[in-house]
């Protein structure tokens, strides 16, 4: 990529433009290394001859199925292709044996109904129409010929898409691996139900997504030797745990805050709660409700959802004394005490959340006191109890109710596997891993470093081969119309992304998504500029197994 090759007078070409990422036009003339051209819109612009590429003039009209057909295997072609089906309501595309998909942001019912399952099953890939049902029953197939265990891959930027995708993987999966019941239900449909729970309690509203997962998912679907579902287990990891005590506008907080600020008013009163604009860890941002859910209803609908995966009553209610706890902690503010560098709960207010916060968590209200305003440092010699200054009396609270939180959600976790049910003896099992990360802002941070980390991940990709999926999505649900007119330009930022992860075999990936954290993003555009030849490679290199080049990784990561 990046060599004026064959681009002469009268060549058609693709130049880089502001508003619509590439167009397309005809080279008028040529100085040395620029070339001058006229653009389809009828303007003329002067472009180094390192920056442009040539347009395929015999291209279909309606693109192609598999992008390593493409004559022309650069950024631009392969948007133009992308761009070309998703006009056409097409929103899956293959890269040899990886499947992008284009999030419709409407629903598409016949494309995932039980005919297409049918239709679907058992077919190789490849032979009929890109689709994600397609990869499961991949990966489905190689499991039970070869014995072995699989997992695939979803991973996109924020709102692409994933956890629809995983959604639609493990429908599929379930079709495919038959119904082993359970107490009345089959897994599947427990891992399926236990979604609103999770959802609840690791979801928040963001810029891109009203409804994003913030954390990790590693779904592990388990099959006996008749390749027939035996049980599962949901790992999460990475729980962005800093949005418990920090909201920035229009964001929200976990979605669970929100609900049961609006449970019925008995529940209000027993854990005094009230509007969510009271509550310092909510009121950091100015948007409290979600378009289209009445967060009244979601109350009723996850304490409902949480009945079916198993948690009691009285589990529930302790769950919500948790969290309401959490919100009464973030009121305590503190003012200066009377020794140097001490501190104290601020006011009558502070006090009241003070105590309310010990009576839910069950503990002592002087001795929660005196753990939030005090530092206890053990040295070799002794023991020794440090006053803190209102500073860091509120960081020692900040980080209380985030380590309260993120242990709520894991014991939720735990509770939801210990009812789907394990099966100690199954002989493979088929992996979905939900992955968020790879975003390219204007000035980006390490929200998505660690990632890999997570030590349940690793265990969980022994001997696991791996199939991939990305998603793309557009940038946000008021871009719909626009989108749709202009198709897959608006993603280039993803696309980008992911080509960029693509050019580089899975290893090096990973250890790039991680440092394309820190990059800004005009660094990142001199990076992206030479993965087409490494394109074809790619696919073999994805197929391959996952775990030989994802573990030691995952192991360098951990330490
Ligand atoms: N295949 C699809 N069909 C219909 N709608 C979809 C599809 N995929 C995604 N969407 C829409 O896009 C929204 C965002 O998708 P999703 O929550 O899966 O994104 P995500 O990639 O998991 O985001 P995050 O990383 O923020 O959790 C969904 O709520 C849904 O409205």
């Amino acid at each position: 990529m990046g060599t004026p090759e064959n681009i002469i007078v009268g060549s058609h070409v693709w130049i880089e433009d502001p508003e619509v990422a590439w167009i397309d036009g005809q080279v008028l003339k040529i100085n040395g290394k620029d070339a001058e051209i006229e653009t389809s819109d009828g303007k003329k612009v002067v472009a180094n001859l390192s920056k442009i590429f040539p347009k395929d003039m015999e291209a279909l009209p309606g693109g192609v199925d598999d992008m390593t057909k493409l004559s022309y295997l650069h950024e631009p072609g392969v948007l133009q292709n992308l761009k070309a089906r998703y006009e056409l309501n097409k929103i899956y595309t293959y890269t040899g044996n990886v499947l992008i998909a284009i999030n419709p942001f409407q629903k598409l019912p016949h494309i995932y109904g039980a005919q297409m399952m049918q239709q679907y099953k058992g077919v190789p890939l490849g032979e009929l129409s890109p689709h994600v049902f397609a990869i499961a029953g991949v990966a489905y197939r190689a499991m039970v010929n070869e014995g072995k265990s699989n997992s695939i891959l979803v991973s996109g930027e924020s709102g692409a898409g994933k956890t629809e995708t995983t959604k639609l993987l493990m429908q599929f999966l379930a079709f495919l691996g038959g119904r082993a019941v359970t107490d009345g239900r089959t897994v599947e449909q427990q891992v399926l139900e236990s979604n609103p729970v999770l959802e609840a309690f690791g979801n928040a509203k963001t810029v891109r997504n009203n409804n994003s997962s913030r954390f990790g998912k590693f779904v592990e679907i388990q099959f006996d030797k008749s390749g027939r579902i035996s049980g599962a287990a949901i790992r999460t990891y990475l729980l962005e745990r800093s949005r418990v005590c920090q909201v920035n506008d229009p964001e929200r907080n976990y979605h669970c805050f929100y609900l049961l600020c609006a449970a019925p008013q008995e529940e209000i009163e027993k854990y005094k709660l009230g509007n969510p604009k009271l509550f310092h860890y909510l009121n950091q941002s100015q948007c409290y409700e979600l378009a289209d859910v009445n967060d009244a209803h979601e109350y009723l609908a996850t304490c409902r959802a949480m009945g079916i995966v198993g948690i009691s009553k009285k589990d529930q209610e302790a769950i919500f004394r948790v969290v309401a706890a959490i919100l009464h902690l973030g009121n305590i503010d503190f003012a200066k005490g009377k020794e140097i560098d001490s501190s104290i709960p601020k006011d009558d207010k502070a006090k009241f959340h003070l105590k309310t916060a010990a009576e839910l968590l069950r503990c002592d209200a002087d001795a929660l006191e005196d753990a939030l305003c005090k530092r206890l440092m053990i040295t070799p010699e002794e023991v020794i109890k440090r006053s803190l200054d209102p500073g860091s009396a509120t960081v020692s609270r900040d980080g209380l109710a985030k380590t309260i939180y993120s242990r709520l959600f894991d014991w939720l976790v735990d509770k939801i596997n210990k009812s789907i049910g394990q099966d100690p003896n199954s002989k493979c099992l088929i992996g979905v891993l939900d992955i968020y990360g790879f975003e390219s802002f204007k000035l980006n941070s390490l929200s998505c470093s660690a990632v890999l980390s997570s030590s349940a991940l690793i265990s969980q990709m022994k001997s696991c081969s791996n199939t991939s999926i990305s998603t793309c999505s557009k940038r946000n649900k008021k871009n719909i119309q626009r989108s749709r007119s202009i198709g897959a330009t608006l993603n280039l930022r993803t696309t980008k992304m992911f080509w960029t992860l693509l050019k580089r075999n899975p290893e090096e990936s990973l250890l790039f998504s991680m440092k394309h954290a820190c990059f800004q993003s005009q660094h990142m555009k001199r990076l992206q500029t030479s993965f087409i030849k490494h394109l074809s490679i790619t696919s073999a290199l994805l197929s391959q197994n996952f775990r030989k080049q994802i573990l030691p990784l995952l192991i360098m990561l951990e330490r």
